[in-house]
């Protein structure tokens, strides 16, 4: 395959170009300032022409213009960026009528598995309190992390209730029972740790994922990027390609 990588230069872009050069892909690094052997992302449209999919681990505001590149080209967009906001996501929504679109806060195949246990063990144990905490490196903007939305989103269908998300706690105040707490982290260059916490009356569950590297996220969207590649026009999530 030929695999566009927006973001080629960043932290997990740079990992998602070694991943795929490591299986022999072809790759077209896009850069809005590019190096030697880079491919400038102001033109996006022309590096597309020859490409077979763009992986995308940019800033979300970037998202609208690459959704509509991808579309254009009729290309799969995978889509590693978070913090997507409801532009974003119709342009997602718009592209995916033309191309494969597959957005996942997590291409970590164990962060899949984390958003099954936690399903399971809030099921189990409906009464308990969730409390959630996420850490991440001191450069990461968005917060609380995507990956801590989709396991609040599934902390609260596993209760079959929305419960009310309470950032950080301070001042004199006892916990509602219909509440989960959520608490970020940003330290150091920790690559990405979730854990939810079930507490109930003289037991504690703690499930945890922890990234050592970015090279999970990476191999995960080259998975995805492949796997894509025969699928009809629409919107995807990882576990449609695991
Ligand atoms: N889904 C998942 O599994 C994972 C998701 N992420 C998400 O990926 C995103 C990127 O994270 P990370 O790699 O740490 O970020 P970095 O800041 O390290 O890299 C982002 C890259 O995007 C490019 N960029 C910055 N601003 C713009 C812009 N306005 N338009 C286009 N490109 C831009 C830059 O490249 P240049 O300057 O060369 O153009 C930069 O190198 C975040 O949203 C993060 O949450 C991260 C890891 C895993
Ligand atoms: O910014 C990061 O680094 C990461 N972001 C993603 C998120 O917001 O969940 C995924 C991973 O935790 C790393």
């Amino acid at each position: 395959m030929r695999l566009a990588v927006a973001g080629a230069t960043g932290r997990t872009g740079s990992e998602v170009v070694a991943e795929a050069r490591d299986r022999d892909h072809a790759v077209v690094a896009l850069s809005r300032d590019p190096d030697e052997g880079e491919h400038d992302l102001a033109d996006l449209d022309a590096a597309l022409d020859a490409a077979d999919a763009l992986v995308d681990f940019t800033v979300p505001e970037a998202t609208p213009d690459h959704a509509a590149a991808a579309a254009d080209a009729g290309v799969p967009y995978v889509v590693g960026t978070t913090g997507l906001d409801d532009e974003a996501e119709a342009a997602l929504d718009a592209a995916a009528g033309t191309v494969p679109v597959l957005a996942a806060s997590n291409f970590a195949k164990g962060v899949q598995a984390l958003l099954r246990v936690v399903r399971a063990g809030v099921e189990a144990l409906p009464e308990y309190d969730a409390e959630l905490t996420e850490t991440h490196h001191d450069g990461k903007r968005d917060a609380p992390s995507g990956t801590a939305v989709s396991l609040l989103d599934a902390i609260d269908e596993a209760r079959g209730e929305a419960l009310d998300r309470t950032y950080g706690r301070e001042g004199d105040h006892l916990r509602e029972a219909a509440e989960v707490g959520v608490h970020v982290r940003r330290a150091g260059t920790v690559r990405g740790e979730h854990e939810v916490l079930l507490a109930g009356d003289d037991e504690v569950l703690t499930l945890t994922h922890r990234a050592e590297s970015r090279r999970v996220f990476a191999a995960g969207a080259v998975d995805a990027a492949e796997r894509l590649a025969d699928r009809e026009a629409g919107r995807y999530d990882f576990t449609d390609v695991l």
